[in-house]
């Protein structure tokens, strides 16, 4: 089995402390040799980010500089319409070919509002989805539409070997950072923020992402 390749989505606005550090938890657990990083240009379930596309992306490499397991996956930016999971993730199969595992990272929130994704139930016929949990964060009751889809799919991540794609994997990871917290801090007036890389805390400051609200 070839190693696997690892794709976290995400608006990163901006990207923090937190998910570099469950990137690199899921390629130790995983055996995951490249895990890219891919910021959605237009996120499908809400507003429009703050910073643009390219400063979004701008921050993605400040943050992984440094770390040769981590990349930047821009083909959403490159698209001028709503970003959709299950585009990405079939593109990226067809480039990659049958053989090789793909892992699309997630966190325990986006896995609650799963059913909401457009073509949510084939995400598995590309992938293997990864759940990261935040601290306290409950798996989908059984009862809901996601629990049910759950039933037989979960693993944990010392079940490894994995094959392509068709599981749902639980990683355990304690990361309290949010990015919402942190375009809170800075528009009260924080000139800066723990959760952030120093490099990407002084991008902010130099193009004035998250002004201070009067
Ligand atoms: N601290 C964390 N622990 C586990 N998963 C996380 C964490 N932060 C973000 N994620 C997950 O990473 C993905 C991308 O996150 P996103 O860019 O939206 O960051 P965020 O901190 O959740 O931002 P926001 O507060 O703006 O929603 C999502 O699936 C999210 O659930
Ligand atoms: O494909 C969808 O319908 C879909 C709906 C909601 C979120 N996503 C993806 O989930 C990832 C995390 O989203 P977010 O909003 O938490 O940053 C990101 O890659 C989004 O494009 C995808």
């Amino acid at each position: 089995m070839t190693s696997g390749l690892g794709i976290f989505g995400g608006t990163f606005d901006p990207i923090h402390t937190g998910h570099v550090g469950l990137a690199l938890q899921v390629c130790r657990q995983l055996n995951v040799t490249q895990l890219r990083l891919m910021p959605t240009r237009l996120p499908p379930h809400r507003g429009n980010p703050t910073a643009s596309g390219e400063q979004r992306a701008a921050m993605v490499q400040l943050a992984i500089a440094g770390c040769p397991n981590l990349s930047l996956d821009s083909r959403e930016l490159a698209r001028n319409r709503t970003s959709y999971t299950i585009d990405s993730l079939r593109e990226i199969r067809l480039e990659e070919g049958e053989q090789t595992p793909l892992f699309f990272v997630l966190g325990m929130d986006s896995l609650n509002a799963l059913d909401s994704w457009r073509d949510w139930q084939k995400l598995t016929d590309y992938a293997h989805l990864v759940v990261v949990a935040r601290p306290g964060q409950a798996w989908p009751i059984p009862s809901s539409v996601v629990g049910e889809w759950l039933v037989g799919r979960v693993r944990e991540a010392e079940a490894m070997p994995f094959g392509c794609c068709g599981q749902v994997i639980r990683l355990d990871a304690d990361f309290p950072q949010s990015a919402t917290a942190i375009r809170a801090a800075l528009r009260a007036g924080a000139t800066s923020h723990d959760w952030l890389a120093p490099s990407v805390s002084a991008y902010i400051q130099t193009h004035q992402l998250y002004p201070r609200e009067p």
